[in-house]
């Protein structure tokens, strides 16, 4: 599943990164994807200093957010590469590699963004992301994070005024299928709303645990 995460950074995290963004020296995006064609964008190299500040702040940010656990179940996450994108820069259709080249390697379950930049500084530059035959697109408030399956077919639409910033990195999740992530986040909703005290016939938990019932049962039927 889709889901985004307001206000990863708080207002005193984004200045900071504000304020390390004109350190980061960047280079050539496809340094890390040297094989992709669709690839146009700016990276920061590994060994730069802001990149690895920055990165450390979104770290720490992401960590703390009360929605990744819920909706990553995270095991490890990969660095986080800050990127930028000017006119004419975009990233076409693909998909994220499966391993995470670190040592050891991480398997990519989830991918994120950070968006660093106003949607106002920029014009095109969406996220976009295929799902069922559908685009979705996002462009959020700087600080908030858009977390989708490693598995989708994804792209940056091409930038075509002003400069969009990103943070993006990969999560290993303790739950490698998504379907059944998606079930510990309905049963997650379930418990909470039981937990405040559900009103006698409470439709959103009715439908939770029927979603639940109906989709453990086809995951364990005997066919
Ligand atoms: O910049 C982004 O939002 C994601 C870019 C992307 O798809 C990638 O780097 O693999
Ligand atoms: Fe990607």
């Amino acid at each position: 599943m889709i889901r985004v995460l307001p206000n990863v950074l708080g207002p005193a995290e984004l200045q900071a990164v504000r304020e390390l963004l004109p350190q980061v020296r960047f280079g050539d995006g496809r340094i890390t994807n040297p094989d992709s064609t669709v690839k146009h964008n700016l990276q920061a190299p590994q060994d730069d200093p802001a990149n690895a500040r920055i990165a450390q702040i979104a770290r720490d940010a992401l960590v703390r957010h009360p929605d990744l656990r819920i909706y990553a179940q995270p095991r490890t996450m990969a660095r986080t590469t800050v990127v930028r994108y000017e006119p004419g820069m975009d990233y076409g259709w693909h998909v994220d590699e499966a391993l995470f080249p670190s040592s050891p390697p991480i398997r990519s379950d989830l991918s994120c963004t950070i968006f660093l930049n106003a949607p106002v500084d920029y014009d095109g530059g969406e996220l976009s992301i295929e799902l069922g035959g559908q685009e979705l697109s996002y462009k959020l408030e700087p600080g908030s994070a858009i977390l989708y399956p490693s598995t989708t077919i994804h792209r940056v639409a091409p930038v075509t005024r002003g400069v969009r910033l990103a943070a993006i990195t990969w999560l290993h999740s303790w739950i490698a299928d998504a379907a059944q992530r998606e079930l510990l986040v309905q049963l997650d909703e379930a418990r909470a709303i039981a937990v405040r005290g559900a009103a006698p016939g409470d439709p959103r938990l009715q439908v939770l645990l029927e979603s639940l019932r109906t989709n453990l049962f086809r995951m364990w039927a005997d066919t």
